[in-house]
């Protein structure tokens, strides 16, 4: 058996319950140093509860998360993601008035204050020149003082992988980032997450199973807040029961 030194994140026993709906069910899983996980699973399966447990956005009912050997679940979601705990969400955090850059900037000083926006452009040199490299590292330096709110939808979502990129995290968690878009799109956005993943480790959601098998180690498989099944693409491709939940599904 491997030593939790092996892992960067590790969940026992995870659960949270609404209600009656039990939407996380003793989730128990590991996660590898820079591994790619893929989490899939149809609407209303707990993937993106499972997140806001591991992020901090909602508190466990029970159970433990472990990043890098500490136990992490009574932190606020501020102090998780000073650990190196990163997120985009489902729907757009922006500022949809500020332009990429002080969108960058403002994720980038989130360190201070969860986005303080009294810290002035220009004061930080450092700062000012990480925005640079990682809206050149997304492919929108060409529109660093254009508002968010006149980029296209999928520039948008690049944006938030950007910001989600800015405050050095080492794990980064993206909560279906190619929904909506045309495959066009979805292709650009995969090949980004490729590119950036490389020495990052990555927890992924998504329906999309093109992005999810092309850029999984291992794909995770919830089903009524449980996991059905954890494994790599191939077996999970293969696997009876995970093609059951499919039949007629997405
Ligand atoms: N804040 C909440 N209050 C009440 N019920 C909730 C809340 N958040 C999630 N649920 C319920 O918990 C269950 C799991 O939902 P969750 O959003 O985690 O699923 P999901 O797998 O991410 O689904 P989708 O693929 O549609 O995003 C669902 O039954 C959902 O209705």
């Amino acid at each position: 058996m491997p030593d939790n030194e092996d892992y960067i994140l590790q969940t026992i026993n995870l659960s949270k319950s609404f209600g009656g709906i039990k939407a996380v069910n003793n989730v128990s899983f590991k996660v590898k140093p820079k591994e790619n996980l893929g989490v899939i699973g149809p609407n209303g399966a707990g993937k993106t509860t499972m997140f806001n447990l591991i992020t901090g956005y909602i508190p466990i009912d029970s159970g433990e998360i472990i990043f890098e050997n500490n136990n992490i679940e009574k932190l606020p979601a501020r102090k998780r993601s000073l650990t190196g705990i990163s997120r985009t969400f489902q729907t757009s955090q922006l500022f949809l008035d500020l332009t990429i850059k002080e969108n960058l900037f403002l994720a980038a000083n989130k360190n201070q204050n969860t986005y303080n926006i009294f810290i002035p452009w220009n004061k930080d040199k450092e700062k000012i020149e990480k925005s640079i490299e990682i809206a050149k590292e997304i492919g929108l330096y060409d529109n660093f003082n254009v508002k968010a709110k006149e980029l296209p939808h999928g520039k948008r979502r690049l944006l938030g992988i950007g910001q989600a990129l800015i405050s050095d995290s080492k794990l980064l968690m993206l909560d279906e980032p190619a929904a909506g878009l045309p495959a066009q799109e979805r292709n650009t956005i995969s090949k980004l997450i490729k590119k950036i993943t490389k020495e990052l480790t990555l927890i992924i959601i998504d329906h999309d199973m093109d992005i999810i098998f092309d850029l999984a180690d291992r794909v995770l498989v919830m089903n009524q807040g449980e996991i059905l099944a954890i494994g790599d693409p191939e077996e999970i491709q293969n696997n009876e029961e995970v093609q059951r939940i499919y039949v007629g599904g997405e």
